[in-house]
């Protein structure tokens, strides 16, 4: 069962409309997905709602059918509205067991920034964390400090849950964030900013082993 769930953690896409640009999300989802990506998160922070559901609604039907989920940033109504698999939260998000008690059976993860954050997750009813960001990033502008590959590593050494890292992380560094203790990756500028996002994901697939 963890194996199964670390199978589609493995590599994440978080999208970033305004770095898909003119191609759109779902053109970019499409690619990422021929490249290899196992998990896709809808993250939309300017969308209106009725859009926000409406192209959730488009992703999940396409993603369906090829196995792949979709999980929602942020948003518990927008995932219930979508038939989406999952939600993403952070620590000012809805609490992981208000998400739970709403979508009893869905993927659910919460973003983890320290130490300290992770000892009071552990009684969360969550199914992987976040770690978040491993390296700086400019596509979040209110991330926490950089946890580095010790602060990454120091977190795998305190819990046995899946750990998804975030932040920075790419083609190059991918095989580096592995070794600290990741089981999987997620990334938004090294797909949503690539000028072949196919290309990209199996790049990155390949240097993850
Ligand atoms: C896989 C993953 N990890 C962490 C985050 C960050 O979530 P959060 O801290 O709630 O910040 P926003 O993404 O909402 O800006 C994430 N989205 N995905
Ligand atoms: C959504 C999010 N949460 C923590 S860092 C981050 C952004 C990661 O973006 P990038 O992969 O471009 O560094
Ligand atoms: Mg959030």
């Amino acid at each position: 069962m963890r194996e199964r769930l670390v199978e589609t953690l493995r590599l994440h896409l978080v999208t970033d409309s305004a770095l898909c640009g003119e191609r759109g999300v779902l053109a970019v989802v499409e690619a990422a997905v021929a490249g290899g990506v196992s998990c896709v998160q809808l993250r939309e922070k300017q969308l209106e709602t009725r859009a926000f559901v409406e192209r959730a609604r488009a992703l999940k039907a396409w993603l369906a059918p090829r196995g792949v989920p979709l999980i929602i940033n942020d948003r518990v109504d927008v995932a219930l509205a979508s038939g989406a698999d999952g939600v993403h939260v952070g620590q000012s998000d809805m609490a992981p067991a208000d998400v739970r008690r709403l979508m009893p059976g869905a993927l659910i993860g919460l973003s983890v920034e320290s130490l300290a954050q992770l000892e009071a997750a552990e009684a969360a009813p969550v199914d992987y964390y976040g770690v978040s960001p491993v390296f700086s990033t400019a596509t979040k502008a209110d991330a926490a400090p950089a946890l580095g590959l010790a602060g990454l590593a120091a977190i795998r050494a305190r819990t046995a849950r899946p750990l998804v890292a975030i932040g920075g992380i790419h083609a190059g560094n991918a095989a580096a964030v592995l070794a600290a203790g990741a089981d999987g990756l997620a990334v938004v500028s090294a797909l949503c900013a690539a000028a072949d996002p196919a290309a990209a994901a199996r790049l990155l697939s390949a240097r993850m082993g």
